[in-house]
């Protein structure tokens, strides 16, 4: 029996075409899957899809094809424990992707027809009342303001160049104030913090060698320093060193909570400024791997 399955898709994602998602089609039918084609109109509608579908469908399977924030979308918008999650890379990035070693839209596609799947634990931060989960990492201070002021004109036409350019100005207009990261059993004053739960970062790059998707927590690393420590992190990033700087203090932690006035952002896209308080959520969705 054919199984049924919904394909959001992001139209404005990085390496997007119309051919691809017609490919995308025919590969999920052919490999023995009926796909509901739901093409996304605005940001809120990743989001507002996987609720609907987790409202009507019992056991759904949805499958994104897109970049980062447009799974970033859907998780948010997932009933916790009632969904299937499947991903094809049509992003920029596609860390989550990378994360899973999907090598190809073809791989994803035979990854779903195989079908198997493993529960995955997210993040949740929790800002002025709001919820928000995550699935690869929050970052609040260096990178935070990073992404907020990326201009997406200079993302249309660079891509990911734009947010070399975005640090470069960040790095201009230095910011020096400090963040306080509460969790784990410690206290630390520092410059910026990432909170991994997935290993990779930016791309390909190992930046949290020990955060694991299918594992409740995170890997924290609270940076200090000043633009030098953050062109030497950048450095480290590139040859998967990163978490060894001298400038980084690294410890798992399941909750956390971080005060200070710096950008958020959340699997690369910004959310809000910090306080915000953040948790594990053990076992959201299957995910299929
Ligand atoms: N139809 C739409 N119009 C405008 N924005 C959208 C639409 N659908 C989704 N979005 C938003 O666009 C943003 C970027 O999308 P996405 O992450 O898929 O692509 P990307 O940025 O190229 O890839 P990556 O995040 O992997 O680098 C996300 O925040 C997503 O929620």
């Amino acid at each position: 029996m054919t199984r049924r399955c919904f394909l959001i898709v992001n139209p404005t994602s990085g390496t997007y075409s119309q051919q691809k998602v017609a490919g995308i089609m025919a590969g999920l039918t052919g490999r023995g899957l009926a796909p509901e084609l739901l093409p996304t109109q605005s940001a809120a509608d990743p989001a507002r899809f996987a609720a609907r579908i987790c409202a009507e469908e019992s056991d759904p399977l949805i499958v994104v094809a897109g970049g980062d924030g447009t799974i970033n979308g859907v998780l948010n918008g997932l009933v916790p424990g009632a969904a299937t999650l499947g991903v094809v890379p049509l992003g920029t990035s596609n860390v989550l992707a990378r994360e899973l070693e999907i090598a190809s839209v073809d791989d994803a596609l035979d990854r779903l027809a195989r079908g198997e799947t493993r529960p995955v634990s997210v993040g949740e931060i929790v800002a002025g009342g709001e919820h928000r989960r995550f699935v690869l990492m929050a970052g609040a201070g260096f990178d935070g303001a990073v992404v907020r002021d990326v201009r997406l004109c200079e993302k249309r036409t660079l891509g990911k160049g734009a947010y070399v350019l975005s640090a470069l100005r960040t790095l201009w207009n230095w910011d020096a104030s400090r963040l306080t990261v509460a969790g784990g059993g410690r206290s630390v004053s520092c410059h910026g913090v990432i909170v991994c739960n997935a290993s990779k970062y930016g791309g390909n790059f190992i930046l949290a060698p020990e955060a694991d998707l299918f594992a409740p927590g995170f890997q924290v690393l609270c940076i200090s320093g000043g633009r030098l420590a953050y062109l030497g992190l950048a450095l480290g990033l590139l040859n998967g060193t990163a978490v060894f700087s001298s400038h980084v203090n690294s410890f798992s932690a399941a909750a956390l909570e971080i005060s200070g006035d710096k950008a958020v952002q959340l699997d690369g896209d910004y959310v809000c400024p910090t306080p915000v308080s953040i948790r594990t959520v053990p076992d959201l969705v299957r995910l299929v791997v």
